[in-house]
């Protein structure tokens, strides 16, 4: 047992601009270590699908209830889409690091700024690009963006860079060059997070 067994596991966020690498990084941690991640589910206002279930899929909500609780910050993220509400709440992430998991939250920077604001406990990673002329040959050679979102993309990338110098924000910079070692240096801060929480990882 670690000498912090008993403390709950700091989420791990993964921010950095569009096409940086987040989600690749991300499904390969998730192969090695998926016993020991966790990711938060979603609240909607859109009516459940057949099969959908209410904690499981999403937490089905009502569009005054999201307000709400928007009003109240207990949102780190949302959206509107076609007037339909998304979000990850705060109690959402809270209920993973319950269940003794790493909760994974693929956020930008605003939303960084929510989790600090509601202090949940998170260890904040800035995946950042070798280059800006890097970062938009991948986004073009991923190839699902049309020119405008490339565009726009672009101009919030190098908004979110600028967020890096932000006091107290970010709390580790990883330099996606080499995919092996950005991933090397992601996986270190994970199992250290395990550790310190007293999470064997062959548990
Ligand atoms: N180190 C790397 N070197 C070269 N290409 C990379 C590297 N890391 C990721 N890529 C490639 O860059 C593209 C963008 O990666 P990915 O989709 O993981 O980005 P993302 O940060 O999750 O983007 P978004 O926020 O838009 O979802 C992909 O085609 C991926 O294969």
């Amino acid at each position: 047992m670690g000498a912090n067994a008993g403390a709950l596991p700091r989420a791990l966020v993964v921010a950095g601009p569009s096409g940086v690498g987040k989600g690749t990084l991300i499904a390969r941690l998730k192969e090695r270590h998926g016993a020991h991640m966790g990711f938060s589910v979603s609240h909607t206002t859109r009516a459940p699908r057949q099969g959908e279930k209410h904690g499981v899929h999403y937490n089905f909500a009502t569009v005054d209830d999201m307000k709400a609780q928007i009003a109240q910050h207990h949102f780190i993220e949302w959206a509107e889409v076609h007037g339909r509400y998304y979000g990850t709440s705060v109690r959402a992430v809270e209920s993973v690091r319950e269940q003794n998991k790493l909760c994974i939250l693929d956020i930008d920077v605003q939303g960084c700024r929510s989790v600090r604001r509601a202090q949940l406990p998170a260890v904040i990673v800035f995946v950042s690009p070798p280059s800006m002329e890097e970062l938009e040959r991948r986004l073009r050679s991923r190839g699902t963006e049309s020119e405008e979102q490339m565009q726009t993309r672009l101009a919030t990338a190098a908004a979110e860079m600028d967020a890096r110098n932000e006091p107290g924000l970010f709390d580790i910079e990883i330099v996606n060059n080499d995919l092996d070692s950005a991933y090397l240096q992601l996986e270190e801060i994970f199992v250290n997070e395990l550790k310190r929480a007293g999470i064997a990882e062959n548990d």
